[in-house]
């Protein structure tokens, strides 16, 4: 795979007893926006530092373009790490400058970058001021243009969304979908899964370092056969291979089995009562996710 890919290959990692990466493989394509979902140390942030080399795997390869990321290619991806590390006491024009020019920009494009970046992000009236005397909001997005400012190859982001405002989210994402749109792999880590639903054209989840699942939120959404029913009348769905999963009232989430006529639910259900409301129900990231990662069973 020669072009702009991103890939994890069997990649492990440990730290002592501790298996933080149990052969991990995915890959991020170009153009397109990957959210990296799971529990609290479940993984992501050892992938993503392992992407940028500043921690080496233990077995496996993270390859980009096809090839193992040097030195030269690391300093072609945009990234935000975990721990936002920002000099407090330097002015944002003088540390987005720095961090520019560390990138191979000359003097003159670094301060067109920063001019560029700190407007479009809606902190261009911080640029004198120390980082240290910005919110954290705007903090992250000094740290969001530290990310884009050399015009990257790929964006590697951990929890870029964490601690920002609605209108800072907007800003954040419409960043993301116009560097998807250029070509850009977009990977990044969220626990907001309604933002991760609304803005990945693939999301990946990990618990304990595995992926336990990897599509299109779509098809993700639609791996469970499951039908809203609202029944005026005391209705038990007792119909083998249907299962309750969630009640609100009289309303029911019901899951199907593969083999059960969806018919045969809703004649059940009318010989109880009146049928208010009766369709096929899409599970919500978040729900998707919560079952995903406490179902011991599921597989990659
Ligand atoms: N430097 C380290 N030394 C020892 N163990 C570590 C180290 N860094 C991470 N771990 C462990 O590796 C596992 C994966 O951690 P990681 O930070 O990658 O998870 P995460 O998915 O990013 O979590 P979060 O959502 O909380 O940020 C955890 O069990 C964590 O305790």
């Amino acid at each position: 795979m020669a072009d702009n890919t991103l890939e994890f290959d069997g990649t492990t990692k440990r730290y002592g007893d501790v298996v933080a990466l149990d052969d991990l493989s995915f890959d991020v394509r170009p153009g397109e926006i990957f959210g990296f979902v799971g529990s609290n140390g479940a993984g992501k942030t050892t992938a993503m530092r392992i992407a940028l080399g500043v921690l080496a795997a233990d077995g496996g390869a993270v390859r980009w373009r096809g090839a193992p990321i040097t030195l030269e290619a690391a300093r072609r991806i945009g990234y935000m790490p975990e721990e936002r590390g920002l000099y407090p006491k330097m002015t944002v024009a003088d540390q987005l400058e720095y961090l520019a020019r560390l990138h191979g920009l000359s003097r003159a494009d670094a301060r067109a970058a920063v001019t560029e970046w700190t407007d479009r992000l809606g902190i261009g009236d911080r640029r004198t001021s120390e980082v240290g005397a910005l919110s954290l909001g705007n903090q992250q997005r000094v740290q969001l243009a530290a990310a884009l400012l050399h015009g990257p190859d790929l964006l590697v982001l951990d929890e870029p969304f964490s601690g920002l405002d609605p209108v800072a989210v907007d800003v954040m994402s419409g960043v993301l979908a116009e560097r998807a749109a250029a070509g850009v792999p977009v990977l990044f880590s969220s626990h907001q899964l309604d933002l991760v639903q609304r803005l990945c054209d693939r999301v990946g989840i990990i618990r304990s370092g595995r992926l336990v699942a990897c599509d299109t939120v779509d098809a993700l959404r639609s791996t469970k056969r499951q039908v809203i029913v609202d029944v005026r009348g005391a209705w038990n769905p007792a119909v083998p291979g249907v299962d309750l999963v969630s009640t609100d009232g009289t309303r029911q989430v019901l899951a199907l089995a593969d083999d059960v006529d969806d018919q045969d639910v809703l004649r059940a259900a009318l010989a109880a009562g009146p049928v208010t409301e009766f369709r096929p129900y899409r599970p919500t990231l978040t729900e998707l996710f919560r079952e995903v990662v406490t179902d011991e069973g599921a597989q990659p």
